[in-house]
């Protein structure tokens, strides 16, 4: 029988400023790093990052199903991992999968502001008005795509700034609407309204995310029918089984895609090479660990529909050890080892 060694450790890393979404205010990311060794030696790093409020599993069970893991681990117990746990699944899958490479000499670092531009990356912009002025220094760095959060403060006070921020920033400039679900079909038509009125004159909005909740998909298919501006769903495909029925059930629009939340990546790989999904690929605020393997590993395995901007400009909103220089190993010495204790 296959046997790993299985090690695991918390992690909790506040945000410099808290990120204001639909569902209020987050302060922390906190998530679990993952160390399985086989028995010739080699390590494979994963990491289990839920966003309960998102529709994965809360970081309480993924702590509750590490603790019931033998730190003898079996391979099959990693493939039966069930898909109520779909963070567990891409952590452990994924630290599989980077058993093949071999990360000693994997050093990873923020890009310095020159290098900004040179990965096709989309930024997220402060909520509300402080967006007006935190685009300027990323543009002259580079950066042509942001997303911002919007069904957060009220309809006509949102739909001002987003007038402001349409005639301020570049015309080459692309930007995304991320409403995390808080609109009514209402609301949701008279955003797509203004985005067709205002998009292309000055900047372009590449789509509006998420305008309605997760239980809203024929509503969503409506609205997409009725409007230029693209939806791609967000908190509606959340985990694999999600992708999977909206796609049955119609929708060929935009699909983000938040790997660490998803569930098996080999099951994600299987079902983009079968069908041919606009993809946007989106940072569920993870550590470098996941990073890497989604950016390195996972990305470059999944055949390319439309070529967009990556959703993982977000190093910006930590300040810590993981978003200086280091390598995975040195990141692992710097937790605490409470979870392999408990
Ligand atoms: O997708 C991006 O560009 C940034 C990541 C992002 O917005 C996000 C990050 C964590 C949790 C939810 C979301 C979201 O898209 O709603
Ligand atoms: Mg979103």
């Amino acid at each position: 029988m296959n046997h790993y060694w299985f090690e695991y450790r918390p992690y909790d890393r506040p945000f410099k400023q808290p990120l204001h979404t639909h569902h209020g205010w987050w302060s922390n990311r906190q998530g679990i790093i993952l160390r399985l060794t086989s028995a010739n030696g080699q390590v494979g790093w994963g990491e289990i990052a839920p966003i309960a409020w998102f529709g994965t599993e809360t970081l309480a069970q993924a702590l509750a199903f590490c603790r019931s893991l033998p730190s003898k681990l079996a391979a099959a117990a990693i493939e039966h991992i069930p898909a109520s746990l779909p963070a567990c699944r891409f952590g452990f899958e994924s630290a599989l999968e980077m058993m093949q490479i071999s990360t000693t000499s994997i050093t990873f670092a923020s890009p310095s502001p020159h290098q900004l531009g040179a990965v096709h990356n989309s930024y997220l912009l402060p909520t509300g008005e402080a967006a007006l002025h935190a685009w300027q220094p990323l543009v002259t760095a580079g950066v042509n795509t942001f997303k911002w959060k919007i069904g957060v403060a009220n309809l006509e006070d949102e739909l001002q700034i987003f007038n402001h921020l349409m005639q301020k920033l570049p015309a080459d400039v692309r930007l995304r609407l991320d409403a995390n679900g808080g609109l009514d079909y209402y609301q949701a038509y008279q955003w797509l309204q203004t985005c067709d009125r205002l998009s292309g004159h000055t900047a372009t909005v590449e789509f509006l995310e998420q305008p309605l909740s997760k239980h809203q998909l024929k509503e969503m298919l409506q609205l997409a029918e009725r409007v230029q501006t693209p939806i791609a769903l967000d908190e509606s495909v959340a985990t694999f089984e999600q992708l999977e029925a909206c796609y049955t059930q119609g929708w060929r629009g935009m699909f983000v895609i938040k790997p660490a939340l998803i569930g098996s990546p080999q099951q994600l790989r299987n079902f983009c090479q079968q069908y041919c999904l606009d993809l946007v690929w989106s940072s569920a605020l993870e550590t470098p660990i996941a990073q890497y393997f989604i950016q390195h590993v996972l990305i470059p395995s999944i055949p390319v529909v439309q070529h967009r901007a990556i959703g993982f400009g977000v190093d910006q909103w930590f300040n810590d050890a993981w978003t200086t220089e280091g390598n995975f190993e040195q990141l692992w010495q710097s937790l605490s080892l409470t979870g392999t204790i408990e």
